[in-house]
């Protein structure tokens, strides 16, 4: 069977990926990008084991699914990738990318670094943008801050940063890296950053 997720990802805009540890502020930062830039960007949403927070949206903020439907969708390869976080699965389904494509909308996967490596193994070609914490106990003061987290989930997610902000460092893994301290400098990056891609979409949405 044809492969659409490969014939759309070299058509449209190109999607982007953002990564960087548990608590660094990509979903805030790219809730920004979703609000500023409505009929720019979609957002693709991901699977996931884990249990949804209070005001997460079935279908919206993810799929919430068992171990058992997931682990069989992957099996049938209806997943670009998939990785275990913090004790849960999650994974991009090539329908929640080729929803967005469809619409001619610059993709948004947020992702673990896992992900982003199994990601470079595709055709995507996505633009990787890590987003990283100013420091470890900046990281840790915002987890405990969202009060989202269990105390052993807290813990699992701080080892994972640790091993996420050595690995970022690595040369050519990420086109952008940002530091979010100060909220709306980070979102001032984020937005040069995709500036032309945001462009070539309303070049398109014009004509
Ligand atoms: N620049 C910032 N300054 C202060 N607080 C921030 C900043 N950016 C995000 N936060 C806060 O830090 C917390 C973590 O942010 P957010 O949930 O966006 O992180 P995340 O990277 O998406 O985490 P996860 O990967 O667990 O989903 C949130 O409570 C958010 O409001
Ligand atoms: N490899 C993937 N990682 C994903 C996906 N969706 C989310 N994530 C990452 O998981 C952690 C934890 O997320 P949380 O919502 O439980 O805090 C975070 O780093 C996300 O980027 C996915 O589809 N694939």
């Amino acid at each position: 069977m044809r492969d659409h997720t490969k014939e759309k990802a070299m058509a449209g805009p190109r999607p982007v990926v953002m990564s960087g540890p548990s608590g660094a502020g990509k979903s805030t930062l790219l809730k920004k990008l979703l609000k500023e830039f409505d009929g720019v960007f979609g957002f693709s949403v991901s699977h996931t084991t884990r249990s949804p927070r209070p005001g997460e949206e079935n279908g919206k903020d993810y799929h919430y699914v068992t171990r058992e439907v997931m682990q069989a969708a992957i099996a049938k390869g209806e997943f670009i990738e998939n990785a275990e976080f913090s004790g849960n699965m999650y994974g991009t389904s090539k329908a929640a990318v080729q929803a967005v494509q469809a619409k001619n909308l610059i993709c948004i996967l947020d992702i673990d670094m896992q992900g982003v490596k199994n990601i470079k193994r595709t055709d995507l070609n996505p633009i990787y943008v890590s987003i990283q914490p100013p420091s470890m106990e900046t990281l840790e003061k915002r987890l405990r801050d969202r009060k989202t987290e269990s105390e052993e989930s807290l813990q699992k997610r701080l080892r994972a940063a640790k091993v996420d902000m050595e690995i970022s460092k690595e040369p050519g893994l990420f086109d952008v890296l940002i530091i979010n301290d100060d909220l709306d400098l980070a979102y001032g990056k984020l937005k040069d950053a995709l500036l032309e891609e945001i462009q070539k979409v309303r070049d398109t949405n014009k004509s």
